[in-house]
């Protein structure tokens, strides 16, 4: 039986506003079994990256519960890796030396011959080897990025949380980024959850695509993606996944209050 790595359950959260309280999410939840992708969606502010921050145990809910590997979240843990949209990689450090970061923190006593080797080994998968002594200003968008996924899993998290790891990205390198990711999961199997505004990025990443109604945010929809697990882009111009798109495209008009059309 495979274990739910990440289970929210009934979580409801409200900021705290000059205006008054914010409610954001409403009796939210979501299950993520473990080595499983989850995709989610939604409209614009409806509370995504919140649920990010509750599961990296950087916020807790008003009430409902947060649990990670059968273990209530309490606080930040290190088991988890965090990727954003933008990589925030620290100019003054090499690539190599902004990869090894985490195992400073994490695993302060491996060698420093061990992190090399452990943050080489990510760089090779993502493409970036000779680059590894570059500063993050030398590299391309879409390389600091790579280089932002090693950096967050060069740890083996038990999850990786991505917040629009690949929206400030041009299309053509955006695809590729997703081949990466598909690539470092078949490598190293881990549980994660990414937040996209891209639905056909959520199709080709996901085992599961979570719609998030407006905010207050509670699960709408759960699309399972039932499509072959080694995916290329191809699959995205097959009928199955086609339909995929459009219920999901209804789902987040839903989501939105707007009416749906009828399609074939
Ligand atoms: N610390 C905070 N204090 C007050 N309000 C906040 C805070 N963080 C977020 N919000 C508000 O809560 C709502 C949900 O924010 P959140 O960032 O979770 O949404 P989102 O779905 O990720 O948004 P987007 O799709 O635009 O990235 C937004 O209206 C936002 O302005």
């Amino acid at each position: 039986m495979t274990e739910n790595l990440i289970e929210i359950k009934g979580v409801t959260h409200a900021y705290k506003t000059a205006s008054g309280p914010l409610p954001v999410l409403d009796g939210l939840n979501v299950s993520v079994p473990e080595g499983t992708f989850a995709a989610v969606v939604g409209p614009s502010g409806c509370g995504k990256s919140t649920l990010t921050k509750l599961v990296a145990g950087l916020m807790k809910p008003d009430s409902g519960e947060v649990w990670l590997h059968g273990e209530l979240v309490k606080g930040p843990r290190k088991t988890v890796g965090m990727a954003f949209q933008n990589p925030v990689l620290l100019e003054w450090r090499t690539i190599l030396d902004n990869v090894i970061l985490p195992l400073e923190i994490v695993a302060p006593k491996m060698s420093k011959a061990k992190c090399v080797a452990r943050a080489m080994e990510l760089l090779d998968m993502v493409g970036l080897v000779g680059f590894e002594h570059k500063r993050p200003s030398e590299l391309s968008g879409g390389m600091r990025q790579r280089a932002s996924l090693c950096r967050s899993l060069v740890h083996k998290p038990d999850v990786l949380i991505m917040d629009e790891p690949f929206g400030a990205l041009d299309a053509f390198t955006r695809e590729d980024l997703w081949q990466t990711m598909r690539d470092l999961r078949r490598a190293e199997p881990f549980t994660a959850v990414l937040i996209t505004h891209d639905l056909r990025e959520s199709v080709f990443l996901g085992d599961q695509v979570i719609v998030l109604s407006g905010r207050p945010a509670r699960s709408q929809y759960v699309m399972n993606v039932d499509l072959p697990e080694d995916r290329t882009l191809d699959v995205l111009f097959t009928p199955k996944a086609a339909d995929m798109l459009h219920r999901l495209r209804d789902q987040i008009k839903i989501a939105q209050g707007r009416d749906v059309e009828a399609h074939s």
